[in-house]
């Protein structure tokens, strides 16, 4: 049973039980009256005892009289009269009180008294007359007269009084049974209250015990509150931005310290129930009042037509507010205020940047493209003049790597300023590369004489610069293309300005050109060259060629160097380094590669295990970030033992992205791989490159071996190169060795090994024998 009803049932149960205590206390009070009543009966006893004794006074005093009348009895008159004075007073008793009613009760009672009454007063003047002869026989025979009636009198009387007696004792009797069970009924009354307190007070026990509960739980609910509380008052007090709520009155209710910072509202004025328009009342003339207003004045609409919004708002003070309106249910709104004057400028920068250069300021390829986009579409309508000029710094590269990345960049921002100051204010230039600037050109009016333009930014680029002191000298290479064909869109422009530019370098730099028709040729040429190299690998057109690495020392063959080669259905053999770069601009470069030295790898596995095999990676590979495993699996699927695999990589790879190249080298290292930095000398930066990793091979390029001769500038250098290599260790490989007196020449300068057509030319798998050591000694191929 619940709590709540066990009260109640209690309650009622308590109730009863002390209406039936009431019912029995007056029950018995009654019991009590009733039994007084009944004992003043029993008194009634005394009524029959006084008639009882008015006989007996009457019968002593008869004979007082009888004896009275016999001489020497001894009774005298004295003792008469003594007697019938008691028996008076025993007739007054008669006539009193209950007595009379009991007499009353009894037949003829009431008058046998009264009689004798009257004859005891008749009688009485004889008293004093006794003496005299008769009178006292008078006085006893008027006497016995009332014998009959008397004895009748007190008999009944006596009848009388014992079934009173008999009647009163039966209802005491009764009385007494009725008490007794009124009294037990009392007792059962008292336990079953006693009970139902006990029980009571255990409901009430338990009542206090939830009751307690409940209130702990009041305290905890009361205390989350608060700490709900003061964390909504932190979050609000912590928030970047202004917070404030109306109710539908239009009263504040909830605002936080932003709210006022913002607007310059200070505590005293914002208290709650004020409204915004007294909130601006107060604000006073300030810049930020004045923001308030104008915020304001864009949330009266909303606020009236109970509706929701965000919008920005540009204040006087230059600062941008972001507002967050919201229409509440209630009636009320809600609104945040964010200030984003600086997430603005941000943005404002964050779309500069994406469109201009950040180191020149000059426009760049994404903004150039979109306003070529748009000057083309123009010119297609009112066939305007249109023309885009590609410009490639000369000689930059040396600069930049000379002199360091600083001035490099300093020298760009140079050639930027000079650029912009040769061209009108309608033209654009773009910095799109490193080095490399488009130029558009328009005008609507008459056609723009571009070879003066060109020969001006030449001449204005190409001047001296001072950087640090220092004269750097540079020269400027340009191609152009103008906009004639209403089908060319931008990048058939872009492609037509590359390709004269391309034909401006290889002629002799610091000049320009334009586009010519058979440039265009060129140009689907190598869309061809595109295709079909597409379809190279899948038609098993590609082959690996392998050149011998002679031992200085030993003079015989250590290793070979794989080399790529492409035989074209139609073309014949097309040697690598007209496709490779092709291959790298297409991506094809990757699945090449991957190619190439899991051919090496296995045709290695196949010759004497001190035999090592070299394969060329292009920076493109790097850039892939599937390289180190490509390497895994290659040697994985051949079986070849790590060490060895020969790496090639050139400067080039490390120019990129060095640090990024820095960990593949150092993963590759870890699998046991050699690395050789090829073409060693060619750069500007060789020597640097030889600090950042321990390569295992130095191959030093061609072009310093084939001129060797003794006037050459060149030969200190190999010397040196070769020094280098001894000194940190390393192998030092030279190639393109042509001649005996080339041969001769390395060995005795210390050169490690030795690469070149007078050991061997690259050669198909098929026509290398090493089994012979002749052979092997003096190249495996002679073709
Ligand atoms: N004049 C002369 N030339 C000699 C002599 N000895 C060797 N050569 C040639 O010099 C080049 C040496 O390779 P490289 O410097 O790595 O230069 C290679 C390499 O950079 C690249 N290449 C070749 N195969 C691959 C390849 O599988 N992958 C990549 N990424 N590049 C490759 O193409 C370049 C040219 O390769 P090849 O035409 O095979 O040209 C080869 C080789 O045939 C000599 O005594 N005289």
């Amino acid at each position: 049973m619940r709590p709540a009803m066990s009260m109640r049932l209690v309650q009622l149960l308590l109730a009863g039980t002390v209406v039936c205590f009431v019912v029995a206390t007056g029950y018995i009070s009654y019991l009590i009256v009733e039994r007084q009543q009944a004992l003043r009966q029993v008194s009634s006893y005394n009524t029959t005892w006084a008639v009882n004794q008015a006989l007996v006074e009457f019968t002593r005093l008869e004979q007082r009289v009888a004896a009275f009348a016999v001489p020497g009895s001894g009774i005298d008159e004295d003792e008469v009269a003594l007697r019938f004075e008691i028996l008076l007073n025993r007739l007054d008793i008669l006539q009193r009180g209950e007595t009379v009613e009991f007499i009353k009760q009894i037949s003829d009672g009431h008058q046998i008294v009264r009689r004798l009454r009257e004859m005891l007063g008749s009688a009485e003047p004889m008293l004093s007359q006794l003496r005299q002869p008769g009178v006292a026989v008078d006085l006893g025979r008027m006497l016995s007269s009332f014998d009959p009636a008397l004895a009748l009198l007190a008999s009944t009387a006596a009848q009388n009084g014992a079934e009173r007696v008999a009647e009163d004792q039966k209802a005491l009797l009764r009385l007494h049974y009725v008490f007794t069970g009124v009294a037990a009924g009392l007792i059962v009354c008292g336990v079953a209250l006693i009970l139902l307190l006990l029980w009571n007070n255990r409901l009430l026990g338990r009542a206090h015990a939830e009751l307690h509960g409940l209130a702990d739980d009041l305290r905890a609910t009361s205390a989350a509150l608060q700490t709900q509380n003061h964390r909504f008052r932190a979050a609000l007090g912590n928030m970047s931005q202004g917070l404030c709520m109306f109710d539908t009155q239009g009263h504040l209710v909830v605002w936080n310290e932003r709210f006022g910072e913002m607007f310059g509202l200070s505590y005293a004025v914002l208290k709650p129930g004020v409204s915004l328009d007294e909130l601006i009342l107060e604000a006073g003339e300030g810049d930020s009042s004045a923001s308030l207003r104008l915020v304001h004045s864009q949330q009266q609409g909303l606020i009236r037509d109970h509706r929701s919004s965000v919008f920005v708002q540009e204040c006087t003070d230059g600062r941008a507010i972001s507002v967050t309106h919201a229409a509440l249910g209630d009636g009320g709104w809600i609104a945040t205020y964010e200030d984003i004057t600086d997430l603005r400028r941000v943005e404002h920068q964050i779309i500069h940047m994406a469109h201009f250069d950040s180191l020149t300021d000059l426009a760049n390829r994404v903004l150039f493209g979109e306003k070529l986009d748009q000057a083309l579409s123009r010119a297609r309508q009112d066939q305007s003049f249109l023309a885009i000029m590609c410009l490639d710094l000369d000689r930059f590269k040396d600069v930049n790597d000379t002199l360091g990345h600083q001035r490099g960049d300093e020298l760009l921002k140079c050639v930027a300023d000079r650029l912009r100051h040769n061209v009108r204010d309608k033209d654009l230039v773009a910095r799109v590369g490193g080095d490399e600037f488009t130029l558009l050109l328009l005008s609507s009016d008459e056609p723009r004489d571009l070879d003066a333009i060109a020969s001006r930014l030449i001449e204005a680029v190409s001047a001296p610069y001072e950087i640090d002191g220092q004269e750097v000298l540079i020269g400027l290479s340009i191609g152009i293309a103008e906009f004639k064909a209403s089908s060319d869109d931008a990048d058939v422009l872009l492609k037509q300005a590359d390709l004269a530019l391309y034909e401006a370098k290889t002629s002799g730099k610091r000049t320009f050109r334009f586009f010519e028709p058979q440039m265009d040729d060129q140009l689907q040429a190598r869309k061809g060259l595109e295709a079909d190299l597409r379809k190279a690998l899948p038609n098993n057109e590609l082959d690996v060629f392998y050149q011998p690495v002679m031992h200085a020392v030993r003079e015989e063959v250590c290793g070979f160097e794989a080399l790529i080669r492409w035989r074209h259905p139609t073309r014949g053999m097309i040697p690598p380094d007209e496709f490779i770069p092709v291959a790298e601009d297409i991506g094809l470069i990757v699945n090449i590669g991957d190619w190439v030295l899991r051919q090496a790898c296995e045709q290695a596995t196949r010759w004497p295990t001190d035999i090592r095999i070299a394969v060329n990676l292009s920076p493109a590979q790097f850039r892939s970030q599937a390289l180190v495993q490509a390497v895994v699996n290659a040697l994985a699927a051949t079986g070849l033992c790590a060490n060895r695999l020969e790496l090639e990589i050139t400067e080039s790879v490390l120019l990129e992205d060095s640090e990024h190249t820095l960990t593949i080298l150092h993963q590759l290292r870890e699998l046991g791989v050699r690395v050789a930095l090829d073409d060693f000398g060619t750069g500007y930066s060789s020597l640097s490159y030889l600090r950042s990793f321990p390569f295992d091979k130095i191959k030093i390029d061609q072009s310093f071996i084939r001129d060797m001769s003794e006037n050459s500038h060149h030969l200190p250098i190999v010397e040196l190169v070769i020094a280098l290599g001894r000194d940190l260790g390393v192998t030092t490989t030279a190639e393109g060795v042509e001649t005996e007196d080339q041969f001769r020449k390395l060995q005795a300068l210390g050169c490690t090994e030795l690469q070149g057509y007078f050991f061997g030319r690259p050669a198909p798998a098929s026509k290398i024998r090493l089994s012979d050591g002749k052979t092997r000694r003096r190249g495996p191929t002679a073709a």
